[in-house]
């Protein structure tokens, strides 16, 4: 990788500069033990991994980010550019090395890296390019970070998981997927935007595949506190069906239309997965739609698939899976996508 002048290379002594500018303060406290100290890897210097690393640092949820990408160039370009920020934002030490041994000791393991769709293409196109590149990916990332959670972005983004899950050996509550919180917070937007409301006030939640056998949650949504068909039903106010089946099929078709406008999709994606580093690092014990381990939920039983559901996360990673109530409609759909998952996985032989 070219050098640059990095902060120890610019002259003698860091340390005995630093002393002549700060007088220590005799008999202070030695640093407080208390305070962890939070390191994320973000794999992959992508569209995906920069929008992510960078909401991250705006964000200050890490002490400490470890970047990784197989292209050394761009790895240190990418490293530098968000190094000469410093000073705007809050501070975090960042690393980058096309060498694994620098996620060492990692809380979080975020991986993006990989192919991602041309226009029209679906996510499981993408399976058996990025399925190979996995597995020089995830064991180096699991012996460096025994401890760490795996949070897994590329697509297709369910099966992946489940393919980190096999490589990592890791327990399945600290192997995640991105899952259908992006397709959430879309559903959210088209259903606040449908009627003039804050999104952050749509409870809504998309589960299943992130991909095109989704499924909408219609019979939980509310708004507020009020649950939204019952309501409507309630005051006997008629709504169309297609109007709600429209609003899915622009969740659907969000991706590929943003991807055939620019290419690829960048910004929700890293707002979204550093609002799940966010509760899984600050044990924020929130709700949200992503990719776990779903057999023996919601009748899920035909294999070991991972797929979106409302689960809780804290700093041990998955708590649990919520028991919302599904119309039969919901469920069939749900163990439809479950089924979509497990007969693209079935190619895989793992
Ligand atoms: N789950 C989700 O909601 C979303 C997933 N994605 C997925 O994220 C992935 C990345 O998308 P973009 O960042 O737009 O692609 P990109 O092409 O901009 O970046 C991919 C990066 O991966 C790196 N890479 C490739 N092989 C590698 C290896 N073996 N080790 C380390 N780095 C490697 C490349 O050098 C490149 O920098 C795609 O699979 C895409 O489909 C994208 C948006 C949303
Ligand atoms: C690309 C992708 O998976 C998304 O933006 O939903």
């Amino acid at each position: 990788m070219q050098k640059s002048p990095s902060a120890s290379s610019l002259g003698p002594g860091g340390l005995d500069l630093a002393q002549a500018f700060f007088k220590p303060i005799q008999n202070c406290d030695p640093p407080s033990s208390t305070k962890r100290h939070t390191k994320i890897s973000v794999i992959g210097v992508g569209n995906v991994g920069m929008a992510i690393a960078q909401t991250i640092l705006t964000q200050d949820l890490a002490d400490e980010l470890a970047l990784v990408d197989a292209k050394s160039d761009k790895l240190r370009g990418e490293m530098l550019d968000l190094q000469h920020a410093a000073a705007f934002l809050p501070r975090t030490k960042i690393n980058a090395s096309v060498d694994y041994s620098v996620t060492a000791g990692s809380d979080l393991c975020i991986v993006t890296a990989g192919a991602r769709q041309n226009p029209g293409e679906s996510r499981l196109n993408l399976l058996q390019r990025n399925v190979a590149l996995f597995s020089n990916i995830i064991p180096p990332l699991a012996k460096y970070s025994p401890d760490s959670i795996l949070l897994i972005v590329s697509n297709p983004v369910d099966v992946l998981t489940y393919v980190s899950w096999k490589l990592s050996g890791f327990p399945s509550n600290r192997v995640i997927g991105s899952g259908t919180n992006l397709d959430s917070s879309r559903f959210r937007f088209l259903i606040a935007d449908h009627l003039d409301v804050n999104a952050q006030d749509v409870q809504a939640f998309i589960v299943g595949e992130h991909g095109d056998s989704s499924v909408a949650l219609w019979s939980s949504i509310s708004i507020g506190g009020v649950p939204v068909l019952s309501f409507l039903k309630n005051q006997q106010i008629a709504y169309e069906k297609q109007t709600l089946e429209n609003i899915h099929k622009a969740v659907v078709e969000s991706a590929y239309e943003v991807i055939s406008l620019k290419g690829y999709t960048s910004w929700a994606i890293g707002y979204s997965v550093a609002n799940l580093a966010r509760s899984l690092l600050r044990d924020q014990r929130k709700i949200h739609p992503v990719s776990v381990l779903a057999k023996g939920f919601y009748g899920i039983d035909g294999g070991e698939v991972f797929l979106s559901l409302p689960a809780q996360l804290g700093r041990g990673g998955v708590l649990g899976v919520t028991n919302i109530h599904l119309t039969d409609e919901e469920v069939q759909r749900l163990r439809k996508s479950a089924e979509t998952i497990l007969e693209v996985q079935s190619q895989l032989g793992l």
